[in-house]
């Protein structure tokens, strides 16, 4: 595929928002630590005017789904007046925001999310990179009609198979099947490839997202400690359960119980979740028992669907073939 060709006519809209992470941290001048403060510095790039937003700055593990919903409505807001958008995010819940965004926004505009691992006063620091390989990704023509994609390290994936996958490593992010792009340069000139093609979407459109949907996490020996507090406090719940989506007996009649959403994702790190097992608690008894197997998604992506669907009124059968038509 070739580059992205500038625009020597008219300079292409690049509308770069910041939400804080590591990306703009630097050493805590009043504590221990690093912490996010202000916005890291956007690389020029020729032909482009570029517009920042700054809605706000947070460490990624304090952004919630209600910021979430705040940026979607700004990248909708500005995506009409923009060719591409990028937002800096911390790396720790980028896997979510670009998720709900995936969920919230039409495939128009492209979105590309990125972050750092190092912080902006490290040796070697990745935040710069990253953040010209997204706005060089974002502006590409082949970049539209995908939804949120992320770059990260050179590579570039999807919002549904993205996720964390080193704490520290500067190739933080993977995911199963991998990524659906590649971003290299040669001197200046940036090269695109993406491997698939955009893939079917659903945008959803929640005027909140005030369901309330907890995780559990099954574990050897699990006896169901914490299901029934969750149950009556939760709209709907998602285990992170075993292997193709089993569970110890002992939370088989637990799940019979539930009138209320629950979806089976599983702990492992890839693979579907599919009713193979006909043991107690294995996959195929716990879909009879009524619970909704997420599919490829994890845990944490499978709550945000069922969150968005619960905040729209859908009944459990209605999510249910929401997961099953993969519809999101
Ligand atoms: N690399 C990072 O951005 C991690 C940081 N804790 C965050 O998610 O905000």
């Amino acid at each position: 595929m070739t580059p992205a060709a500038p625009d020597s006519a008219s300079p292409r809209r690049l509308a770069v928002i910041h939400t804080g992470g590591t990306i703009a941290s630097r050493p805590n001048p009043h504590g221990p630590g690093v912490t996010p403060q202000g916005a890291p510095s956007v690389p020029g790039l020729g032909g482009v005017s570029i517009t920042e937003f700054q809605p706000f700055t947070l460490p990624s593990p304090h952004v919630t789904p209600a910021h979430m919903l705040r940026l979607a409505r700004l990248i909708a807001e500005v995506a009409p007046h923009h060719d591409a958008v990028v937002v800096t995010h911390g790396t720790d819940t980028l896997e979510e925001t670009a998720f709900l965004l995936h969920l919230l926004l039409p495939p128009g505009t492209p979105v590309v999310l990125t972050g750092s691992m190092r912080h902006a006063e490290e040796v070697s620091g990745d935040g710069p990179g990253n953040l010209l390989d997204a706005a060089q990704v974002a502006l590409h023509p082949a970049a539209r009609g995908r939804g949120p994609l992320v770059a990260f390290g050179g590579d570039i994936f999807d919002a549904h198979t993205v996720t964390k996958v080193h704490t520290t490593a500067v190739d933080a992010f993977g995911g199963y099947p991998g990524p659906i792009g590649r971003i290299d340069r040669v001197g200046e000139t940036p090269h695109v490839r993406f491997f698939a093609g955009p893939e079917a979407h659903a945008a959803y459109a929640p005027e909140h997202l005030n369901a309330r949907v907890e995780i559990l996490y099954a574990y050897a020996g699990w006896q169901g400690e914490g299901y029934a507090e969750a149950a009556a406090r939760a709209d709907g719940l998602v285990i992170a359960a075993l292997g193709t989506g089993n569970l110890p007996a002992e939370l088989l009649p637990l799940i019979e119980r539930t009138q209320k959403p629950v979806v089976i994702a599983t702990r492992t790190h890839a693979g579907p979740v599919i009713p193979v097992y006909g043991y107690a608690g294995g996959g195929a008894t716990l879909v009879q028992a009524g619970a909704i197997p997420a599919s490829f998604l994890n845990a944490h992506k499978a709550r945000l669907l069922l969150l968005v669907l619960l905040s729209l009124g859908y009944a459990r059968e209605d999510i249910a073939r929401v997961f099953a038509e993969g519809t999101f």
